[in-house]
């Protein structure tokens, strides 16, 4: 059986007295890809940066497997663009790396002829891969990866997921991913996390595109997304697996309204 590599236990992060995570059960196993979504504002990266260790729970807590080397590819890469850095100084500013992985690195993720460039010249789905790359460079055995393939077309996108399915299947390391895409990811995914504060379901792709919370949140599989998306009609409650109650049973929920 596969090592579980981290276990959220009922995480509850609260600022202020607003609640930004309410009782966030997960785990993260060995070569399981589990893609986190939700709503802008829903707590995506707030979840994330508790994994990372830079925001402590208020809640609740989060245990990590003994040896646990995170790779983190952020949302965006901060560079001053009147900063010249080509790929491979940027790539040799990681902490400890072994400088003669960078060739190799590069080539694995698809760009070793963009070594030498400035990296504010690289197109969006360029530079989603010098930030894999980068991650790769702590040889990871989770990565968490913050919405990766940004800023890329539809077939990048098909790539980017591609190539991170096939780094877990040789690495067999762990994958966290943000999404905001909802159709390609899918299918590179093992588990599907959907937050709204608080878990609003999870499990396979295959339920929980049919959940009525993942329905509720984000439209019906199918349905013309374009105006279903992020149409957050929260006028239920569920249970703490996820299922909706009913009124009967509301005195129970653990759900945030909106
Ligand atoms: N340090 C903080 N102090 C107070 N509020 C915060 C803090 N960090 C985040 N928030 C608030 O918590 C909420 C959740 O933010 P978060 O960035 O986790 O959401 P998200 O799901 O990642 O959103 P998006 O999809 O827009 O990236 C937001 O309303 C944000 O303003």
């Amino acid at each position: 059986m596969s090592q579980r590599l981290v276990t959220f236990d009922k995480i509850g992060i609260e600022f202020g007295g607003r609640v930004l995570l309410d009782n966030i059960d997960m785990t993260i196993n060995e070569g399981e890809i589990v893609t986190l979504i939700g709503p802008n504002g829903s707590g995506k990266s707030t979840l994330i940066r508790t994994l990372l260790g830079l925001q402590e729970p208020t809640k609740g807590t989060v245990t990590h497997q003994q040896v646990l080397r995170i790779g983190y590819m952020p949302q965006k890469l901060h560079i001053d663009p009147t900063l010249p850095l080509t790929v491979k100084h940027f790539l040799a500013l990681v902490r400890g790396v072994d400088k003669k992985q960078i060739l190799p690195t590069l080539e694995k993720v698809g760009i070793e002829h963009l070594l030498h460039s400035q990296v504010h010249v690289l197109s969006g789905g360029e530079t989603q891969r010098v930030l894999l790359a980068r991650a790769l460079l702590n040889r990871p055995n989770l990565l968490v990866l913050d919405e990766p393939v940004q800023g890329v077309d539809v077939n990048g996108q098909v790539e980017l997921y591609n190539l991170i399915e096939g780094i877990r299947n040789e690495l067999n390391c762990g994958v966290l991913m943000v999404s905001h895409d909802l159709h390609l990811v899918m299918a590179k995914t093992d588990t599907v996390v959907c937050i709204n504060q608080h878990v609003c379901c999870s499990g396979s792709p295959q339920h929980v595109t049919g959940h009525p919370a993942y329905q509720a949140l984000f439209g019906i599989p199918g349905a013309d997304e374009s105006i279903a998306i992020y149409a957050h009609k929260h006028d239920h409650v569920h249970n703490e697996h996820g299922s909706i109650l009913s009124e009967d049973d509301n005195a129970h929920s653990h759900c945030a309204h909106h």
